[in-house]
C-alpha cells in the first residue's frame, strides 16, 4: 500500500520561506501539534489510517542517515470539530521501535502524547514544503498543501514526523 501522500517534495528550512500568515504558527509550533490542535478545538479525533512496515525511501535517507532496514510508516488523520485538520506521516525505524516499545502499540494514541513526556526529547530543525496530492484520498481533497517535517529522537532513537495542514486549520 502506498502512502496517502508522498513526502517527496522540495523541503526547505522553515526560516528561508515566506510562510502564509495564518499557518505560520502551526508550521513553526515547537511543542506538540496534538496539544495545539486540542487547545484550538472542542472535539479532537485521531484516526489511524495505516501502519505499514516498509523500507525507508531513498529521498528520506538524508533525514535518518544512520537507519538501515525496515521502518513502520504510520499515517493518521487528526480532525477538529469533525473537520479533517492534519494528515501526519511518521517513519519509525525498527531499531527505534525496539528501544521505545510503546511505538509498537500506539494505536489511536497520538504519537506526540508519547514523545513529549520525555524531558530529554530532541527535535531537529523544522523543514517546510508544498506537497501535491494528485487525487483525493482518505478524505483529503486533491490539491497543494503546506507541510512540515522534523526528526525527533529520544535516547538516540530517531523517528521522522511529517504533518500536512488541511484548510480547516486556518479556521481554528
Ligand atoms: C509529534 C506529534 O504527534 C502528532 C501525532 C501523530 C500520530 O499520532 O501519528 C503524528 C504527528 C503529530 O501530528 C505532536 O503532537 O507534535
Amino acid at each position: 500500500m502506498t502512502a496517502v501522500i508522498s513526502l517527496n517534495a522540495p523541503w526547505l528550512a522553515a526560516d528561508t520561506l515566506r510562510l502564509p500568515e495564518k499557518l505560520q504558527p502551526w508550521l513553526l509550533e515547537p511543542a506538540s501539534l496534538t496539544a495545539r490542535l486540542k487547545a484550538h478545538c472542542q472535539q479532537f479525533r485521531l484516526a489511524l489510517l495505516a501502519e505499514t512496515t516498509t523500507e525507508l525511501p531513498d529521498f528520506l535517507w538524508p533525514c535518518l542517515p544512520a537507519i538501515s532496514g525496515a521502518c513502520v510508516r504510520r499515517e493518521v488523520l487528526m480532525s477538529c470539530n469533525q473537520q479533517p485538520a492534519v494528515y501526519a506521516q511518521s517513519w519509525l525505524p525498527e531499531s527505534s521501535r525496539r528501544q521505545l516499545h510503546q511505538l509498537t502499540a500506539l494505536g489511536e494514541q497520538p504519537l506526540g502524547e508519547f514523545l513529549f513526556q520525555f524531558p530529554d526529547l530532541c527535535r531537529g530543525p523544522i523543514e517546510v514544503a508544498r506537497l501535491q496530492l494528485a487525487e483525493a484520498t482518505a478524505g483529503i481533497a486533491a490539491g497543494e498543501y503546506w507541510a512540515r517535517r522534523s526528526v525527533f529522537s529520544v535516547a538516540d532513537a530517531p523517528l521522522l514526523v511529517a504533518e500536512v495542514f488541511l484548510p480547516a486549520v486556518e479556521l481554528l
